[in-house]
């Protein structure tokens, strides 16, 4: 029996659960492993994980993943990390504990914090170095925020006592016991890192009162970090990548121009614009795409969208009109379009291209005819409409030809919002016959740092084309259907005021 490490296996610790995939050379699933940790909900608007429990939750699922494909660890060629971004974690370098929960992308608290580091100019102030709009999205704001809320946080960050990371560097930290990491994609999300020099930002440093010594090195996104200890003993870490970069990856959108769309709870865009910094004029977010060790960055732009398959879900645990996910496509093919009916899901506000987080969700062009089969159909068409306005400013930031729309992501399971997608867009849209593209993309990147793949080349010729929708109807229909669409987005604009009541969570 050969014991040659054969496999490459991913850890992908999301917003809800986090995974464990082990891989082929050939980018084939052999076995996959997930858990669901707690969403903490101290206040309205905040959202907090306990990383402790996350990270019991990746060794049970690394154990698990191992033991279903029947490998001992040593059979592992290298371990690959991919993470939701920006949330936000603090911790102990003496004893590695946690200083407060981990404050999560989704969070709020830092609304008024935000305001007022915009000052007189604005959201846009640091945005020409970091590539963001100031807003509680990012880690920024959070690490700021826990730094003047916890007793005695900044003296001991000044002191380098403490530590702060995103998910990719608490998990590196707790497999290498103790190295203090991240990667371009991840920094590339805190507003901290200068995207031309792919280094912490003094400036912005000490506008936010962040101080060096609590800040992870900045790597590479495929580099040999370290050697795991522990679970993974002996395995290299030769990876972080944020979630949408590591799908950007695993789709082998390695060209400029290249474009992948992943459609879960929300939906996000990237674009590859190669060694361009692009920035947007449109909306978008300029990010790092990813960086292989002794290469120069690749850069994107990002359309993030908040509400995609969330607003399927709402139809299913708040409205009762379908029992499962997949049923909506059943609803909406029982009518042959949307009836007038438009549906803009801003539940939090709109993230791009508009940032508007003033506006609330419309359904707009109601009349007798309308039945819930057209309300499907207006769901499924909002996630096509909200793609298309991504794509339009990714157009107009650039003067890359945008080819094919490549997919991912537990939506494009529905075949009729596929088709609705190329309708809407006017461009093919093809999804691979590997699915978990997240994963794989973390796979990759690890196993190119240790030669487990030679080259980029050998990983496209692992992208296989499962299916592709080609666009079906007359422009006439599709320049009407975009008409309405932008209506229907202007009528869910200045929405909230100031006397509102806060939601509760
Ligand atoms: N057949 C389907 N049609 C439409 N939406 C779907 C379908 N299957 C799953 N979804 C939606 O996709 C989302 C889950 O996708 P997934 O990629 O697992 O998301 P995430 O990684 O954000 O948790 C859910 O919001 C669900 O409503
Ligand atoms: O964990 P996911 O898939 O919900 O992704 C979260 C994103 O990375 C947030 O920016």
């Amino acid at each position: 029996m050969t014991t040659e490490p054969a496999f490459v296996a991913a850890i992908d610790q999301g917003t809800t659960s986090s995974r464990c995939i082990v891989f082929d050379r050939r980018g084939g699933i052999v076995s996959v492993a997930q858990r669901e940790h707690r969403q903490i909900f101290p206040r309205p608007g905040w959202v907090e994980h306990d990383a402790e429990e996350i990270w019991a939750n990746v060794v049970q699922v690394v154990e698990e993943a191992l033991d279903l494909a029947d490998l001992p660890r040593t059979r592992l060629a290298a371990v690959g990390i991919t993470n939701q971004r920006e949330t936000t974690l603090v911790w102990d370098r003496a004893t590695g504990r946690p200083v407060h929960n981990a404050i999560t992308w989704q969070d709020t608290r830092t609304d008024e914090l935000v305001r007022e580091l915009g000052g007189a100019v604005g959201q846009d102030r640091f945005r020409e170095r970091c590539g963001l709009p100031l807003a509680t999205y990012f880690s920024g704001p959070k690490l700021r925020w826990l730094l003047r809320t916890v007793p005695g946080l900044a003296e001991r960050a000044d002191r380098g006592e403490v530590l702060f990371g995103t998910m990719d560097s608490w998990l590196i930290w707790k497999l290498t016991g103790g190295l203090h990491i991240t990667d371009v994609t991840n920094a590339s999300r805190t507003m901290l890192m200068n995207l031309a020099t792919l280094d912490w930002d003094d400036a912005i440093l000490a506008e936010f009162g962040v101080p060096r010594a609590a800040l992870p090195e900045i790597r590479p996104s495929s580099a040999v970090y370290g050697t795991a200890t522990g679970v993974l003993d002996g395995v290299p870490v030769a990876a972080a990548l944020g979630d949408q970069h590591a799908a950007l990856f695993g789709q082998t959108a390695f060209s400029p121009g290249d474009i992948k769309s992943t459609y879960g709870t929300g939906s996000f865009l990237l674009l590859n614009t190669g060694e361009s910094i692009v920035q947007s004029g449109h909306g978008l977010l300029t990010t790092v795409g990813y960086q292989i060790a002794g290469q120069r960055a690749v850069y994107a732009l990002e359309g993030s969208i908040a509400v995609t398959g969330s607003l399927v879900q709402w139809f299913r645990d708040k409205l009762g009109l379908i029992n499962s996910a997949a049923e909506i496509e059943t609803l909406a093919r029982t009518v042959a379009d949307n009836g007038g009916c438009y549906i803009v899901p801003a539940f939090s506000g709109l993230f791009a291209p508009y940032w508007r987080s003033e506006a609330r969700g419309v359904i707009t062009g109601l009349t007798g005819y309308v039945d819930k089969g057209h309300l499907a159909r207006a769901a499924l068409e909002a996630t096509a409409w909200q793609t298309r306005e991504v794509m339009d400013a990714m157009r107009a930031d650039t003067a890359l030809d945008v080819g094919a729309l490549r997919v991912d992501g537990g939506m494009t399971a529905n075949n009729l919002l596929m088709q609705l997608l190329a309708d809407t867009l006017d461009v093919p849209v093809t999804r691979p016959t590997v699915a978990e593209t997240t994963c794989l993309g973390a796979a990759y990147a690890a196993g190119l740092a240790v030669g487990y793949w030679p080259d980029l080349d050998a990983l496209r010729a692992n992208w296989h084309k499962a299916a592709e929708w080609a666009p079906a109807i007359d422009p006439a229909t599709r320049a009407r259907g975009h008409r309405k669409w932008r209506k229907a987005v202007e009528r869910s604009f200045d929405w909230t005021d100031e006397d509102d009541l806060p939601q509760p969570a």
